[in-house]
């Protein structure tokens, strides 16, 4: 199975996690658990100087101490350095120390919270909205931020899933049914995109701007009334088509990024602005290896998602009926096509099977799980689906979807 790991990643471009398939990539060095303790300035640096020296010093070294080469499976002791008698180093493994069980923080600055890009993407700046004063630890894909929850090298992941002019990112939503985290809570982001260069560039010198697809959507006919003749290029994240742009003194290409991303990395703002719609808003979810307990006392919000193997359209009818007979609100319904991966479903024998689903259903309805019609509600659900998950009930954020408002965030995990 592939492993998540740190990076170095090209061009000078920040480290980040990533999935790492062995055999491939010479340069990517395995983080382990034990480094990311430590805090994630240290873990990152620890990180940063391996996959910096790693072609170089060929042996495995951390701050310019041997230490034993990584066991195929990055085990803790991974980065604790060994010096034997006359500074040769023996390949012995380090006791562990108390410091390497202690569990992970739950509460409080200490947070690891994974998300997807770079330092200085929304993505960052949700997680940070979510988990005031967390750890924020990069990833280079969405997958890598399940995968790193999963492995308990982050505590929680926060993800976008829907905004106000792109849409749904149906990605997140497909991960979402293969992993097993839960959503914990929802977080909004008014997210204000600005145009940026290289200091001293022109609008004129632009041939091409780059940024994350959503982002490109979002600014797609304020890009065309500026009269930019260019070409738009996808990148992984907004802030890391920033970088990319400063590390490569690309004179003739901008990229879209907030402005946080121009600080970062040396970049000028060409333009401010620039989303098509003044309330541009992302919404993301905050998602956890646990799922939290849900609450009547404030409003909460539940996402399931569903199947069913019968033909026609009066099974998904049945299923928003048991909501509207109930006056519960619902404020996302998706399908997802999925005839090409078997979902396992398990009998009241535990007996599993395969089974193909045309398509996956995914709603979000406005109550708790504590609320007995709710409870109604799926049970009626399960009545007529062939399969039926909870992904999570979770406190609702409150902010009106408007541009320039500060969200509070609303969850009992943070
Ligand atoms: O590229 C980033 O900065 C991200 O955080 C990703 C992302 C997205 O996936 O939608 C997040 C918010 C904006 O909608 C644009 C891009």
């Amino acid at each position: 199975m592939a492993a998540a790991s740190f990076i170095k990643a090209p061009a000078g471009q920040n480290p980040r996690l990533a999935i790492h398939a062995p055999g491939r990539g010479a340069r990517v060095v395995r983080c382990s658990l034990g480094a990311a303790v430590g805090g994630r300035t240290e873990w990152l640096s620890n990180c940063a100087v391996l996959s910096s020296k790693v072609a170089a010093l060929g042996p495995h070294s951390v701050n310019g101490h041997a230490a034993p080469a990584p066991a195929p499976n990055g085990s803790v002791l991974d980065l604790i350095p060994v010096s034997g008698v006359n500074g040769v180093a023996k390949n012995l493994p380090a006791p562990l120390r108390i410091a390497d069980l202690s569990p992970a923080p739950m509460h409080g600055s200490e947070l690891r919270v994974a998300y997807q890009g770079v330092p200085g993407a929304y993505s960052e700046k949700a997680a940070g909205k979510a988990y005031p004063g967390c750890d924020a630890i990069p990833c280079d894909q969405f997958e890598v931020a399940f995968q790193a929850v999963e492995l308990w090298i982050a505590d929680r992941a926060v993800l976008p899933v829907e905004n106000s002019l792109g849409g749904s990112i149906h990605r997140n939503y497909d991960l979402l049914l293969r992993h097993r985290l839960h959503i914990v809570g929802e977080v909004q982001l008014p997210v204000h995109h600005c145009l940026l260069a290289l200091p001293g560039v022109r609008k004129e010198n632009i041939t091409r701007v780059i940024s994350h697809p959503q982002a490109l959507a979002q600014c797609e006919h304020t890009i065309t009334r500026m009269g930019l003749n260019v070409v738009r290029e996808a990148f992984d994240d907004t802030a890391g088509a920033a970088e990319y742009v400063a590390n490569n003194g690309l004179r003739d290409t901008a990229a879209i990024a907030s402005s946080r991303a121009a600080e970062l990395y040396g970049m000028e703002i060409l333009a401010d602005g620039i989303q098509d719609d003044c309330g541009n808003v992302t919404r993301f979810v905050m998602l956890a290896r646990e799922p939290i307990v849900p609450r009547t006392d404030r409003p909460f919000k539940t996402s399931i998602v569903f199947a069913h193997d019968k033909e026609g359209t009066s099974v998904l009818f049945k299923v928003l009926s048991a909501f509207a007979f109930r006056d519960i609100t619902l404020t996302k319904i998706e399908s997802r096509p999925h005839r090409h991966r078997p979902i396992r479903l398990v009998d009241d024998a535990n007996r599993g099977t395969a089974k193909h689903f045309e398509y996956m259903f995914y709603v979000d309805f406005q109550a708790s799980l504590a609320e007995p019609r709710a409870q109604n509600a799926l049970a009626e659900v399960q009545e007529f689906t062939s399969f039926l998950r909870v992904l999570g009930s979770y406190p609702m954020d409150m902010t009106p979807m408007t541009a320039g408002s500060s969200s509070t965030v609303t969850s009992s995990d943070s």
